[in-house]
């Protein structure tokens, strides 16, 4: 078995507003956000290349985090879910598993030392 991964960037607003009103998180705040995909695949399932997949192709999804995610208020762009680092990396899964196979996990990282995975 294979693995390989890349990560993607990019910035947006929340409010975890399902949390108490003391809680700093139920304020509106931003993060610079990381997005990380893990692609599998067995060994003979590669490209004739070595790859599991071609990280060029994932460019598709560097432009829609682009278009979807950056510079955005997550409340709005998640479809109503509670913004939180576990849903967003739930919701990417759910998006992108259809379009790539491979799909493992998807790590969402809202700080330098937070990190949520998904892996189903
Ligand atoms: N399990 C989760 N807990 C929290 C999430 C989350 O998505 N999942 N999100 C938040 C906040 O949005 C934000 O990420 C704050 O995180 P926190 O680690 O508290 O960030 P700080 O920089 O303030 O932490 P310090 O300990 O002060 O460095 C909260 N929880
Ligand atoms: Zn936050």
């Amino acid at each position: 078995m294979f693995t390989i991964s890349k990560e993607f960037h990019f910035s947006a607003s929340h409010v975890l507003d399902r949390l108490p009103d003391t809680h700093p998180c139920a304020r509106m705040h931003g993060h610079n956000y990381v997005v990380v995909l893990e692609l599998s695949a067995e060994d003979e399932d590669r490209t004739d290349s070595g790859f599991v997949r071609d990280f060029c192709e994932l460019s598709v999804f560097k432009a829609w985090v682009d278009a979807a995610l950056d510079h955005r208020h997550l409340n709005e762009a998640m479809a109503g879910l509670p913004p939180s680092a576990e849903n967003l990396a739930k919701w990417i899964f759910d998006t992108w598993a259809g379009e790539f196979p491979e799909l493992g996990a998807v790590k969402v990282s809202e700080t330098p030392k937070t990190w949520a995975v998904y892996r189903p």
